[in-house]
């Protein structure tokens, strides 16, 4: 409903039909917007075109980081936006103080843009965290033409970075995961089997394959079953500012990222944190004076009360660095670790390449971890952030299945091994290729800046006024728009896979229906085209907002849409997911849509003349 003009914040507020909640930024108003937005809107008011009924589409070109499919996100916010859509007093005080509006007449601000509201807007869109495609509209509007135009900036930054950066966290899970770890997926620890072995290899297998069996402790030969690496998001520190980092935090979550670091995005959007320690709380810690008191209780058994009597743990530390000779390794960082695990002896993980990952960090964690294991603690594992990271984990994990048998402690087998230090999608294609133990990856400045392709280019086109269909034509066959209100369709094969995604115009009779063979046409090219038969056909686009009851379908929580993203995922043609040359994705015409887009191609273009 319009509010009348004039009215103050608060009671604008309180006239809001839907129980929406407001942009999570509240920069997200009217004004973020590109000034030309208002210029035209002020064109199409001053000469009575505002009104006209107008349908735009949102959709992008091509997909990011040389991929095959894009994750869109960002709809949640567009609905609150368009619900909240009103400028206020001191926003309609601003435009009318701007000198590039100075000469527009009163009335513009004070009854149309003071009146402004999305009650005549109507968007339709994909499930927020579907898999889309080139071309084929991520959401559309229908709305007066002066409304219609003035979101288009606001809703493209609402939903370019949030897919950019989806799509760039779903990528690095994928690579993350590997074809290697997909034989071996979800089996961890190790599985005992009774058989007795030979003796376990002398090398680390170094660069190798990982190595196929270790002898455990009691004696039983075991299968190395690794777990299916997770990954963490670390990038608020590099973010685009505190949007950029907030929105990475949530976005890569709903790509598949485990968790974040960010303890903001955990407040306000439910989401698992996670987090180890930095270089600084190591170099801290000078001597192990500063920890020879600390202490802390043994572990409650199971169904019993932990004790009351304090044990200090230096001392036990000490007893088995006698033990193993690892004598010479750095202080300081033992006494850091022994502060760390007096602190959370329960997830106590180490940072442990501040002087020597191999010599001091890997031996001193593993001191500190028999001490803690001693006293009833399972301590949880290491974290590796510089050097070569395969030879690193391989070698971490090779001393722990060592000392697993040597000491008899079980806890050694399930340690993580998390590493960073500017990980991106090819250091992890990398890292799988040569082999590696990492059981979670912290990524943080490659992940939330896109750095192999910082912007993501949806674009917003109108492509219907009045009711007939306009085109946009370019040289770049690539920036031609196809006209008029399509209905997008995603037709799966028998095997269940999706086959392709097909456009019909609103106003065709032939819709395509299971079981009933559909021609699908490429948009430009006659030659291509491929007949299909589906056997599931989909529409891809739901109502979500209608101006006259808000908003209706699409805020889905994120935990929701994050299994929709994985379920999605788990069956996509594996040639999708390739990343070097991966798979093309159909997106077709109907016949008749191809037919039209031609004609009136050709109806717009003028005939060059040559002389
Ligand atoms: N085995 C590996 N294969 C491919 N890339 C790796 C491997 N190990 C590490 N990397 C990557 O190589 C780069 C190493 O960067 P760089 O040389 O700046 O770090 P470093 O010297 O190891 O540590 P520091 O942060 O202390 O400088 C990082 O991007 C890291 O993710
Ligand atoms: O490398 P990223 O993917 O961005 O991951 C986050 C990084 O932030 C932290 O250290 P920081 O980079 O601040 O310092 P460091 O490189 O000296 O460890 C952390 O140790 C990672 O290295
Ligand atoms: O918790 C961590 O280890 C962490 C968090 C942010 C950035 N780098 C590391
Ligand atoms: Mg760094």
């Amino acid at each position: 409903m319009s509010a009348p003009s004039g009215l103050s914040d608060a009671m604008i507020e309180a006239t809001c039909t839907t129980n929406v909640p407001k942009p999570t930024n509240n920069l997200t108003n009217p004004l973020l917007t590109d000034l030309y937005q208002i210029t035209m809107a002020y064109a199409y008011w001053k000469t009575g075109q505002h009104l006209r009924p107008a349908h735009f589409e949102l959709f992008f070109r091509k997909n990011p980081f040389g991929g095959s499919y894009t994750l869109f996100a960002g709809l949640d916010e567009v609905l609150k936006f368009l619900a909240h859509f009103r400028f206020t007093e001191e926003d309609i005080h601003f435009l009318r103080n701007t000198p590039q509006l100075g000469h527009c007449e009163p009335a513009f601000f004070d009854d149309y843009l003071s009146n402004l509201d999305c009650s005549d807007v109507v968007v339709h869109a994909m499930k927020e965290g579907s898999m889309a495609f080139p071309r084929v509209p991520l959401l559309t509007v229908t709305a007066p033409l002066g409304i219609g135009n003035l979101i288009e900036t606001t809703l493209l930054t609402l939903v370019n970075y949030p897919s950019l950066v989806a799509t760039n966290a779903c990528r690095m899970v994928v690579a993350a995961r590997g074809q290697f770890w997909e034989e071996t997926a979800g089996c961890s620890p190790p599985l005992k089997e009774s058989k007795v072995s030979s003796s376990p290899p002398r090398s680390s297998g170094f660069r190798g394959t990982p190595r196929k069996s270790v002898q455990m402790a009691e004696g039983g030969m075991t299968d190395i079953r690794r777990r299916k690496p997770k990954c963490v998001e670390f990038g608020l520190r590099r973010a685009q500012g505190p949007d950029g980092g907030f929105s990475a935090s949530k976005y890569s979550y709903l790509g598949g990222f485990h968790a974040t670091s960010n303890v903001l995005a955990g407040k306000l959007l439910d989401m698992p944190i996670a987090g180890t320690h930095a270089h600084s709380f190591v170099q801290s810690y000078t001597s192990l004076d500063l920890v020879k008191d600390a202490r802390l209780k043994r572990a409650a058994k199971v169904g019993e009360e932990a004790g009351d009597e304090m044990v200090v743990l230096l001392p036990i530390v000490l007893k088995y660095r006698q033990q193993l000779d690892y004598n010479e390794t750095n202080d300081g960082e033992l006494a850091a670790f022994v502060g760390y695990a007096v602190s959370f002896p329960n997830s106590f993980l180490c940072l442990i390449d501040t002087y020597d990952t191999l010599q001091s960090g890997l031996r001193n964690f593993i001191l500190v971890s028999l001490a803690l294991n001693d006293l009833g603690y399972t301590p949880r594992g290491i974290r590796l952030d510089s050097g070569d990271l395969s030879y690193l984990s391989l070698e971490c994990e090779y001393l722990f299945h060592e000392m697993a048998e040597r000491m008899d402690r079980g806890f050694f087998y399930g340690l993580d091994i998390v590493a960073s230090n500017d990980i991106n999608e090819n250091v992890l294609n990398s890292l799988n290729k040569q082999g590696h133990a990492i059981t979670m990856f912290g990524i943080g400045t490659n992940l939330v800046t896109c750095q192999a392709q910082p912007a993501l280019g949806c674009v917003y086109k109108l492509v219907e006024v009045d009711g007939q269909p306009r085109i946009k034509l370019s040289n770049d066959m690539e920036k031609v728009l196809i006209p008029g209100r399509k209905i997008a369709y995603r037709l799966f094969g028998e095997a269940g896979w999706p086959l392709l995604d097909f456009l019909v115009c609103r106003n065709e009779t032939q819709m395509p229906s299971v079981g009933e063979r559909v021609l699908c046409r490429h948009p430009f090219i006659e030659q291509k085209r491929v007949a299909v038969v589906p056997a599931r056909v989909v529409k891809l686009h739901n109502l979500v907002f209608d101006g006259k009851n808000g908003v209706v379908s699409g805020l889905p929580s994120v935990e929701q849409t994050r299994q929709f993203v994985n379920d999605q995922i788990n069956y996509t043609r594996a040639d999708l997911l390739r990343y070097i040359n991966p798979g093309e994705y159909k997106v077709s015409v109907s016949d008749e849509t191809f037919r039209f887009l031609h004609q009136l191609w050709q109806k717009e273009t003028p005939v060059p003349e040559l002389r």
